[in-house]
């Protein structure tokens, strides 16, 4: 696909067909996205590829993240939506970096870093696959950072949701972009 057109036609996906994602082409695929520009070679990142028991895991705690301080009918219609969401995605990649104590160093590793899951993103996009970049609240409970196994001295980057998409949303309104833009001459 052109560039120009794969750019601007990905779109965020959060809703996933009840189909399988080939786990050694995931991988290929992470092979190629780490090839961003990356400050001082410092390669930072790591992923953890997520499914089958430990997805289940994941789902029932996103089940009881949503229904916490609930009770009776409400509770369980609340545990069933937060479960029913994650248990829906065929894939999980968690992203995590090293956090370097040298802020900028940090910065810079995490521009590099989402430079990587963008273009997992976009490598997705052309062979049929949808994604979503997730940092919502969950992804800060101890019990979800124990689950994927962030280690110490780990910056947690994003949750990536990956599968055949359902429902591919409508894009987002850009600002006009020349508002964005400086000529200086
Ligand atoms: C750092 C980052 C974190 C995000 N976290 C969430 C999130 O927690 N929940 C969510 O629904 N979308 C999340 N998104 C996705 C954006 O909301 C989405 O990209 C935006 O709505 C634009 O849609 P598009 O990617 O289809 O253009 C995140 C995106 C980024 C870059």
């Amino acid at each position: 696909m052109e560039i120009e057109k794969l750019i601007k036609e990905r779109r965020s996906v959060s809703l996933f067909e009840e189909r399988d994602v080939d786990i050694d082409e995931l991988k290929k695929m992470i092979e190629t996205a780490v090839w961003v520009p990356n400050h001082k070679n410092t390669q930072p990142w790591r992923f953890v590829i997520i499914t089958g028991d430990t997805k289940e895991r994941l789902a029932q705690l996103a089940g009881e993240f949503k229904s916490r301080g609930m009770a009776g009918d409400a509770k369980d219609r609340a545990y069933q939506a937060g479960y029913q969401m994650f248990a829906q995605v065929p894939v999980y990649v968690m992203v995590m970096m090293d956090e370097n104590h040298v802020l900028k160093r940090r910065q810079e590793d995490y521009a590099s870093t989402s430079l990587v899951i963008h273009n997992l993103s976009l490598i997705g996009w052309e062979k049929g696959l949808g994604m979503i970049w997730k940092t919502g609240p969950l992804t800060e409970e101890k019990a979800f950072r124990e689950l994927i196994q962030i280690e110490k001295g780990e910056k947690f980057v994003g949750m990536i949701q990956i599968g055949y998409p359902k429902k591919v949303p409508k894009p987002l309104p850009r600002v006009d972009i020349n508002k964005q833009i400086t000529e200086l001459t």
